[in-house]
């Protein structure tokens, strides 16, 4: 379970994040949403602990700040956009990096069970044909779904993903967040995702976290959270009747 309570967190004793108060159970995934720089960002960085924060954020009732690095690696994983640094590695040494939590020694070679997690992870997002080739010569959105096996193949309690989907064509939008959702309820785990799509938030997330200015303003399930007034409010725009626009087109 991931309990967040009273918590304070940003930059240079700015606090971005203000007052925030949610919790998650096992096997749910919930999504975070809010306008260009409201602080969801800041939100997924204190919960992997990157940032300092004031407040507390538990995994499984301990304090995130409170794990050493090998034991917050097997609690939690961040997937953030992508960086355009391209390490000299093949897509099955990169998403072996994954299994680094679970090693003894620094340099330590897999073991078979280890590499079965690995071969398994990449199956997972269809990478498997192509698994000796270097990252350097990948595409974004194979980039994206490398990045996305080697979070599977560290098994966190927790993986947080930053806009996942912005490299991805519709098909693999769709597969990806699939199987992070098949991955929570199987698994019993959790996803907690900043997407800007509300289509894939409405049709994905069991619940719904609205941020504006850094705290919380709605919360609850897509269909309570995801209502015209509020969205219009948070946003700006009236975003329903933009989508029911876009769909007359269609037909
Ligand atoms: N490393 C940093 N140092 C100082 N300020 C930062 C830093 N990172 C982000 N900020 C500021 O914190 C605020 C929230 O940023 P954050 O990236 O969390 O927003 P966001 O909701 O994720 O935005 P977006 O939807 O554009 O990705 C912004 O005003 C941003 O300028």
């Amino acid at each position: 379970m991931l309990e967040v309570k009273e918590l304070y967190c940003g930059y240079d004793n700015n606090d971005i994040i203000k007052n925030v108060n949610f919790e998650v159970e096992k096997g749910e995934n919930i999504c975070i949403i809010g306008p260009n720089g409201c602080g969801k960002s800041t939100l997924l960085k204190s919960i992997a602990n990157i940032i300092d924060y004031k407040g507390s954020i538990k995994i499984d009732g301990k304090e995130v700040n409170t794990f050493n690095r090998k034991e917050l690696a097997t609690k939690v994983a961040l997937m953030s956009q992508i960086s355009q640094i391209y390490f000299p590695y093949t897509i099955y040494e990169t998403v072996s990096l994954g299994r680094y939590a679970y090693m003894k020694g620094p340099f330590q070679s897999l073991k078979g069970e280890d590499r079965d997690i690995v071969i398994d992870s990449i199956e997972k997002v269809g990478l498997y044909d192509i698994k000796d080739k270097m990252i350097s010569e990948l595409s974004g959105g194979q980039l994206q779904r490398v990045f996305l096996a080697r979070t599977f193949a560290q098994n966190p309690e927790i993986i947080l993903l930053d806009e996942p989907t912005n490299h991805l064509d519709l098909k693999h939008q769709i597969e990806l967040l699939q199987h992070l959702v098949i991955w929570a309820k199987d698994n019993n785990k959790i996803v907690v995702g900043v997407l800007h799509d509300l289509n894939l938030v409405q049709y994905f997330s069991d619940n719904v976290i609205m941020v504006s200015k850094g705290e919380i303003v709605a919360k609850g399930k897509p269909k309570e959270v995801l209502r015209s007034e509020k969205l219009k409010q948070v946003y700006d725009i009236d975003v329903k009747k933009f989508m029911i626009e876009v769909l007359k087109k269609w037909e």
